[in-house]
């Protein structure tokens, strides 16, 4: 895991002079391929960010690469929705102004930026069967949270406890030794800073895992820390994040290959073997294996993983999340005067605006995290969107006939994701960091789960750099 002996300026330099720009400038890639020492052949299994830009990487140094992704199209995890007006995404949304191998990507691929939309500032809160606008909350009878908490509202009690007196200076700190005595249940620690049984009631189902009890502090903590040094004012890729990775893959020099569902791996002393549900097979010197453990746990592995890296596989926790987007017919907030945003402690969790430049609402998203979204996703649609319409008559009846579903995502029931994001439980950190990404024979190791320093979509091209350079050593 370590970066020993790579300058990463020197790195990415490599990669500047040579496949990136080359394919996007057009100029032949033979030149590339010259700069090989000896023919190597990788087969990079996945085409999200993490797949995408080890490809890139590995031809910039002149390595033969297939990428092989199970879906008909590439990005898994950043997915812009180019059918729904305003091109909402349904995964990775927003970034900030130091992600910088995604700004340097960006760059290169010369793709515009510009603001996403910032978080809504007036919302309604739909508490105990109340609503309460923000300005109100503390004076509510709904209220009961203590008097420390009282004047901070649901939506806001997450960040007061992570980001007051995170013990994480920086944001690799969570995988040092030192902190192992936070490797505890969130809750728990939570419940330590002073936290009611009611301000855990109200942060538990919109926070970002499934559940404060089963996740770990020092991932938690460890998470904020990373958010709070990398984020800042939240920026995204003009129309759409999708066409960041588009733009990845045309880059590359061979097509990545889609619909290749992969269901074995092989190690050998001389190379691997990938093998497809489809029976197409691929052999290669060497394969690095991105897919989120949440399903790779379905894919046979041969000779089997050493017994802490397998049990990782296995047991790495992954967020459910379930997006139901929203048409509005009517603008319902006109109606009864409250903000379009909704915020409540019923399973429907938020309801969000989605705006134009002009700050027109063009659509909304209810968004469910964690235990309620296990529950939709056991839905039939029909069944979802009965429930959607009682749910939004109790806590929002102005949204009534007022707004048409028009898609659902869940990420806890795609199949080539089966979730939005991974985080470790509590003990799992001391138990598995350290052995979940070692290279495996020939086979090794990315994507978001595998990274330490940074969050979203820049853990994903962290881990991109760190497999590249294992391969390039391993190369000799
Ligand atoms: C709802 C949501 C919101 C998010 N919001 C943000 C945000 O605002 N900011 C941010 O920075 N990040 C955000 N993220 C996180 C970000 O999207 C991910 O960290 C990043 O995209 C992960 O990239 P990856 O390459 O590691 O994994 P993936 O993108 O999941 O790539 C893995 C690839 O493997 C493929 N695959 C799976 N199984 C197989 C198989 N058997 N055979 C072959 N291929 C297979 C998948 O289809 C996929 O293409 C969000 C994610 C979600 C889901």
């Amino acid at each position: 895991m370590s970066n020993k002996g790579w300058n990463r300026r020197e790195f990415l330099w490599g990669v500047s002079q040579s496949a990136l720009t080359l394919a996007v400038l057009g100029r032949t890639s033979q030149q590339v391929i010259a700069s090989t020492k000896k023919p190597t052949s990788v087969l990079v299994l996945g085409a999200g960010l993490s797949g995408l830009y080890t490809a890139l990487l590995l031809e910039a140094k002149g390595v033969s690469v297939t990428v092989l992704e199970a879906r008909d199209r590439i990005g898994g995890r950043v997915h812009t929705l180019d059918d729904l007006p305003g091109k909402p995404e349904a995964g990775a949304i927003s970034f900030g102004k130091k992600y910088q191998r995604l700004l340097d990507l960006t760059e290169r691929l010369k793709l515009s930026l510009e603001e996403a939309q910032p978080f809504e500032k007036e919302l309604l809160l739909h508490i105990r069967g109340e609503s309460i606008t923000a300005q109100n909350w503390a004076q509510s009878t709904a209220n009961k949270l203590t008097e420390n908490e009282r004047n901070i509202i649901p939506p806001r009690l997450l960040v007061h406890y992570l980001q007051k007196n995170n013990p994480l200076k920086n944001s690799t700190a969570w995988t040092d030794p030192k902190h192992s005595d936070l490797d505890i249940s969130f809750e728990k620690y939570l419940r330590s800073k002073g936290a009611s049984d009611e301000a855990i009631r109200l942060m538990e189902p919109t926070y970002i895992t499934n559940g404060l009890d089963t996740t770990s502090a020092l991932w938690s903590l460890g998470h904020a820390r990373k958010f709070q040094d990398y984020f800042g004012k939240p920026i995204h890729i003009k129309g759409g994040n999708s066409r960041l990775v588009e733009k990845m893959a045309a880059a590359l020099k061979s097509p990545v290959k889609t619909n290749k569902v992969v269901a074995s791996i092989k190690s050998s002393k001389t190379g691997v073997e990938v093998n497809c549900k489809d029976d197409s097979r691929f052999k290669a010197n060497y394969a690095v294996v991105t897919l989120p453990f949440s399903v790779l746990r379905e894919v046979e592995i041969a000779p089997a993983l050493p017994e802490k890296q397998a049990e990782a596989v296995q047991e790495l926790s992954y967020t459910a999340v379930t997006k139901i987007y929203l048409k509005v017919l009517q603008p319902f907030w006109e109606k009864d005067d409250y903000p379009p945003m909704t915020w409540t402690d019923s399973p429907l969790q938020r309801i969000i605006p989605i705006r134009d430049n002009a700050e027109k609402v063009t659509n909304l998203i209810c968004w469910v995290n964690g235990k309620n979204a296990q529950m939709l996703d056991t839905m039939s649609t029909k069944e979802l969107s009965q429930f959607f319409n009682f749910e939004i008559k109790k806590i929002r009846p102005a949204m009534v006939n007022n707004v048409d579903i028009i898609k659902l995502v869940s990420w806890g029931k795609d199949p080539y994701a089966k979730g939005a994001y991974s985080y470790f439980a509590p003990g799992q950190i001391s138990r598995f960091r350290d052995a979940m990404a070692q290279p495996w024979g020939r086979i090794h190791f990315a994507g978001e789960h595998t990274a330490i320093a940074s969050p979203g979509m820049e853990s994903a091209l962290e881990s991109a750099e760190r497999v590249a350079k294992e391969i390039f050593t391993a190369i000799g």
